[in-house]
Parts: structure tokens; C-alpha cells; sequence
């Protein structure tokens, strides 16, 4: 049974029609890129699969479990959420921020070991030496390794990560990267990433979903999505497929 199933996962804003009958599995290990122009429904897919928003018709299931039959601390035990977009209070310090991500787990304070595992977490990104540091303390990309390290802190079986890597140099894409391949490969977490840069969704996924307008356009291995064809459909725009390097760029020429 997959860890993380979504079946015809349907989820309107009103009268807008922002996914449409979306399917897929993720097993234990896997790493799974959403890939999709802007305005696509990969967002709005994450929060779906975290229980945020409720599917109109179809459903999410964890180990065989239907979420919308779950407690909302129940499901924040099993999947850990890094958006996007953060609202944060600036005067909260690192490791207090980091350390919400075990609120799950913690009664009315957090344990001995609440901390160790926040400290752990933010080792992980490569943050430690800004634990004690405020929020609004922080650049744009230690703010990034930061709520993934929240995200990190309860560990999760399912991690859900909206572009991870933005705001990050390239020195910190590959670390953070990697740390996420390490977690998927040698902890079995589930990994779904939303990614614009299609390099990395090439290297570091065992399948990519390609978006478009709200429903599935391709679902499969990296060699099979990243095709030439297929992504200027997806994207309107002509990208240079590179099998060889694992790599996509942008055909400035057309
Ligand atoms: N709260 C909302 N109310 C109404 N429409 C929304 C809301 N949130 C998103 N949308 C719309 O739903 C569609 C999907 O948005 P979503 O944020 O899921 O896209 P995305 O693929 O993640 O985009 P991006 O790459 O720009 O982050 C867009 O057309 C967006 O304008």
C-alpha cells in the first residue's frame, strides 16, 4: 500500500476550479516533484494533501486512511508542511519557531526532547549556529532552511515542500537537496516538492508530476516527463532537455 495516496482530488475556490481530478501515489523513499507553470494548482495540491483544504470530490490517504477522517494533529504527526509563504511573528528566535514543528507531539510545554529534536532538525539545513538569532534577523535564504527545519522537527513520514530551494545560493540548493534525498533514502520519507527549476526536478526525483490548468498533463519517471515536447505544452515556452547532464534550461533563442 502506497504511504500517500491522492485520488481524484478535486478542489474549487468558490466557483473557480483550481484542481481537477487529481491521482497519484508516493511510496515510503520516494521523492516527488510537482512541476507546472505559475497559477497551475501546485500549491493548492500540497495543501490538499496536508488537510488544509478540503477536495470538493476525491480524497487523500496515508497508510489507508482517509484524512478527512483525521484529527488535525493526527495528520501534523505524519506529514510536515514547508510552504511557500510564512506569516511569522519577527520577534520569535529560531530554535522557539523550530520548535512548533514538535507541537504535535508536546503537551503543555515541549520535553528535553522536543529540543534535541528542533536542534537536530536545524543541524540538518545546515542552521544551527542560527538558533538564538530572531526571525527578523534572518536573510531570505536561512529564513528557507529554517521553516524546513520546522518542517523537519516532528518527523514526518510524508514531507510536503513548497520550492525549497528558493532564495537559496547554489551552494545551499545542493545541500538542502541532498539533505532531502538522504532523509527519503535513508529514513523512507515520502518527499512531494513543488519545483520551477526542472535541473533539479530531473535530478532528485523518482517521479514528476507535470500541472497544468488544474489536472495532471504527465505523471511518470524524470526521463519520461522531461521531454522536449512535453514540457513546451506544458510550460508554452521552448526549454533544451540535456539527458546526458540531468538538466533542463531555457532556449533563449526562440
Ligand atoms: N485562496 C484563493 N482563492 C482564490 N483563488 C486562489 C486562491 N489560492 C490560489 N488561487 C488560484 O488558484 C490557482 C492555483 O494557484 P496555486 O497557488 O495552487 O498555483 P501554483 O501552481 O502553486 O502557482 P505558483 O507557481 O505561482 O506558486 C491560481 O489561479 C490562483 O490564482
Amino acid at each position: 500500500m502506497p504511504l500517500l495516496k491522492v485520488l481524484g482530488v478535486t478542489v474549487y475556490y468558490g466557483d473557480f476550479k483550481a484542481l481537477g481530478g487529481v491521482s497519484f501515489d508516493v511510496e515510503r523513499g520516494e521523492i516527488l516533484s510537482i512541476i507546472g507553470p505559475n497559477g497551475s494548482g501546485k500549491t493548492t495540491l500540497l495543501r490538499a494533501i496536508d488537510g488544509i483544504l478540503r477536495p470538493r470530490l476525491g480524497a487523500v490517504y496515508l497508510d489507508g486512511r482517509e484524512i478527512a477522517g483525521m484529527e488535525r494533529r493526527e495528520i501534523a504527526r505524519i506529514i510536515g508542511y514547508s510552504p511557500q509563504r510564512v506569516d511569522v511573528q519577527s520577534y520569535v528566535t529560531v530554535l522557539d519557531f523550530v520548535l512548533t514543528g514538535r507541537r504535535p507531539y508536546a503537551s503543555w510545554d515541549y520535553s528535553e526532547s522536543d529540543y534535541r529534536k528542533a536542534v537536530e532538525a536545524l543541524r540538518a539545513v545546515n542552521a544551527s549556529h542560527l538558533a538564538a538569532r530572531r526571525l527578523d534577523q534572518l536573510s531570505g535564504g536561512e529564513f528557507r532552511r529554517v521553516v524546513i527545519a520546522r518542517a523537519l522537527a516532528g518527523e514526518p513520514d510524508v514531507l510536503l515542500l513548497d520550492e525549497p530551494t528558493n532564495d537559496l545560493d547554489p551552494k545551499h540548493q545542493v545541500e538542502i537537496l541532498s539533505a532531502i534525498r538522504r532523509l527519503a533514502s535513508g529514513r523512507g520519507v515520502a518527499v512531494v516538492m513543488c519545483l520551477h527549476d526542472l535541473t533539479h526536478a530531473y535530478r532528485y526525483s523518482d517521479k514528476i508530476l507535470a500541472m497544468k490548468d488544474g489536472s495532471v498533463y504527465a505523471f511518470g519517471r524524470p526521463e519520461d516527463v522531461m521531454r522536449e515536447d512535453l514540457l513546451r505544452e506544458v510550460y508554452g515556452v521552448s526549454l533544451k532537455v540535456l539527458p546526458e547532464h540531468r538538466a533542463v534550461i531555457i532556449d533563449h533563442s526562440l
